[in-house]
């Protein structure tokens, strides 16, 4: 069962996947990417026809959905009713949607509960957790709660080096469009009380996995 529970949240392309994965990693950690059920959700409404302004469906379909994900972060996966859907959920299309699903209370709530029962069953010592409000409201008493953050600038230059197909316009206009949408339902660009900021914007990957990693050791030597 994990004890240490460490919590980051933050802004689209703040480096909150890849930097807590390899965080995860390399401390020995399982690593749950909650935006990953998000996504799913909203690729399975679109795969069954289902409108996700419709919050009643989408919040029916939250309950009964059978999501399955990699929480090793060397063999990380995301399923729906057994089939792997990794690189699907990363499609445009349901970027564009998942606002919408998330937006729906009773999914949050549904998607919420899973969450934890999920870190807490994990047999490695550790959890991270990365989303939105995992510092705020999934695992508000985390021993080590982090936001991650970076300018819209130099997350839109990272997110436009990851994506070719489109132009940076296009990626900024997106990028900002959703972060718009998800600060109405969730503050993930402020630090709540006794939440660490790591700004990544003028530090590289590897200088912030080390600062992400520093500050899970410095707050678990502050707890004991
Ligand atoms: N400090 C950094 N310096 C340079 N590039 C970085 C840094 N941190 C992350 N990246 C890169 O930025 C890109 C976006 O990171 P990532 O996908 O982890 O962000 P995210 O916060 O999970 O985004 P989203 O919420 O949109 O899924 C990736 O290509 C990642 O390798
Ligand atoms: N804790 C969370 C995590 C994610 N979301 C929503 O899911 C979307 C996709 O998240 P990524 O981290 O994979 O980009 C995100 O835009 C939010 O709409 C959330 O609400 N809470």
């Amino acid at each position: 069962m994990s004890e240490i529970i460490v919590a980051v949240d933050g802004p689209a392309g703040s480096g909150k996947s890849s930097v807590s994965k390899e965080a995860a990693r390399r401390l020995g950690y399982a690593y749950l990417d909650t935006g990953a059920a998000y996504r799913a959700l909203a690729w399975h409404c679109l795969d069954e026809g289902i409108d996700v302004e419709n919050a009643d469906a989408v919040a029916e379909r939250a309950r009964s959905f059978d999501y399955a994900t990699g929480m090793d972060p060397d063999h990380y996966f995301v399923r729906v009713g057994g089939e792997d859907i990794t690189p699907d959920i990363r499609e445009p299309r349901v970027t564009a949607v998942v606002s919408a699903v998330a937006r729906v209370s009773e999914v949050r709530e549904a998607l919420n509960a899973m969450f934890r029962r999920m870190m807490s069953e994990h047999p490695r010592p550790g959890v991270i957790a990365e989303g939105r409000d995992i510092t705020t409201v999934v695992a508000p008493d985390a021993p080590v709660r982090v936001l991650l953050t970076a300018t819209e600038e130099a997350r839109i230059a990272r997110r436009s080096a990851e994506v070719s197909a489109q132009t940076t316009e296009a990626t900024a206009q997106q990028l900002a469009s959703r972060d718009r949408q998800d600060s109405r339902v969730v503050d993930f660009m402020t630090a709540a009380d006794g939440v660490i900021t790591i700004d990544s914007t003028d530090i590289d990957f590897e200088q912030t996995v080390q600062a992400l990693i520093d500050t899970v050791r410095s707050g678990l030597s502050t707890e004991q």
